[in-house]
């Protein structure tokens, strides 16, 4: 049986679904996309179908599809593939989650359901509980995003004795800003072999400090290579240097955010990153505008995020 699987660590890139110009999936760019990931940026994990692969978006049928062919063209080359299957339709979730455990993905995970809404930690555990039961021998992650969701039960409660009700639990995405929960998850439940993966890319450090093992982000697709060198001078325990890192990283963030960034602004970089077309996002998203592509482009190459040359404590002025 493959559980428990290696505990998932390090980077995880949350995957753009690359999308044709009439608005279907291209999944011709997979292949290209995977090995981007892990010669360019060094990320060997990747979530699929989540906020930035507009899961949510796409039909039960596209989402099987897309999540066997990121399995099959990671194979591998990739450390772990997670697919997020969550639904509003239990039974989607369900059927998504077998699917995941039969096309040999290493885990699963699942949002809170946001239309009719769970209310208590208990409802909430049931019915994750039942999706995690269609894949008893995949990791099971939850992917806490109160801000997306408007479920607001607070991670750490809901961590409390989880393994009763869903023995494969293996870990958390927690993507809020709130670090006091976070914290609290991590100290609670020392005991157990958890990953605790941040969701915020900006604020990276600061859960790094807190216990995060790990991050799972939308920048990490581009900018995955700068976050590796975070976390290595974090490794080494070089804070000033780490926060150097995040400090340009959340130059980047800030300036993007200011102009409205969310999932089509994602594909437009990425494009312009690794030169792979993403395409444009599906409705109701709408593709980021060419004055917002234009400017990200001229801060990226302000920030020497283009030529991925070493940052080093010298040039970190530039173009700030
Ligand atoms: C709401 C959303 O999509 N959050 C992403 C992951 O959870 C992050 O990776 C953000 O895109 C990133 O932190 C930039 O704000
Ligand atoms: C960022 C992230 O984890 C997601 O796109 O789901």
């Amino acid at each position: 049986m493959a559980f428990p699987k290696k505990k998932l660590q390090g980077l995880v890139a949350a995957t753009i679904t690359p999308m044709t110009e009439n608005g279907e999936i291209n999944f011709s760019v997979i292949g290209q996309y995977v090995d981007y990931l892990v010669k360019e940026q060094g990320v060997k994990n990747i979530f699929v179908n989540g906020t930035t692969g507009e899961g949510l978006s796409l039909s039960v049928s596209e989402r099987r599809q897309v999540a066997e062919e990121w399995v099959t063209k990671g194979k591998d080359k990739l450390d772990q593939v997670i697919i997020h299957v969550g639904a509003l339709s239990l039974k989607e979730s369900q059927e998504l989650a077998q699917h995941a455990a039969e096309i040999g993905a290493d885990g699963i995970a699942v949002i809170a359901p946001f239309f009719l809404k769970p209310w208590t930690k208990d409802i909430l555990i049931n019915f994750l509980k039942e999706v995690a039961a269609a894949a008893p021998a995949l990791p099971f992650y939850y992917y806490h995003i109160p801000a997306l969701t408007g479920v607001k039960i607070r991670a750490e409660e809901l961590l409390d004795g989880i393994l009763d009700k869903i023995p494969t639990f293996q870990g958390l995405k927690f993507s809020d800003t709130d670090l006091l929960d976070f914290g609290q998850c991590v100290d609670q439940n020392r005991q157990q072999q958890f990953a605790f993966l941040f969701g915020v890319d900006e604020q990276l450090l600061s859960a790094l400090v807190m216990g995060a093992t790990g991050a799972v982000g939308s920048t990490y697709n581009y900018l995955g290579k700068k976050t590796n060198q975070m976390l290595e001078a974090f490794e080494q325990k070089d804070f000033s240097l780490a926060l150097n890192y995040q400090f340009c990283i959340q130059r980047f963030i800030n300036f993007v955010v200011k102009l409205g960034f969310g999932v089509s602004q994602t594909k437009a970089i990425m494009t312009l990153v690794s030169g792979i077309p993403m395409g444009p996002p599906r409705l109701p998203l709408q593709k980021a505008s060419r004055e917002f592509t234009d400017s990200a482009e001229a801060k990226l190459k302000s920030l020497d995020f283009l030529s991925f040359t070493d940052l080093k404590d010298g040039n970190l002025e530039v173009g700030s």
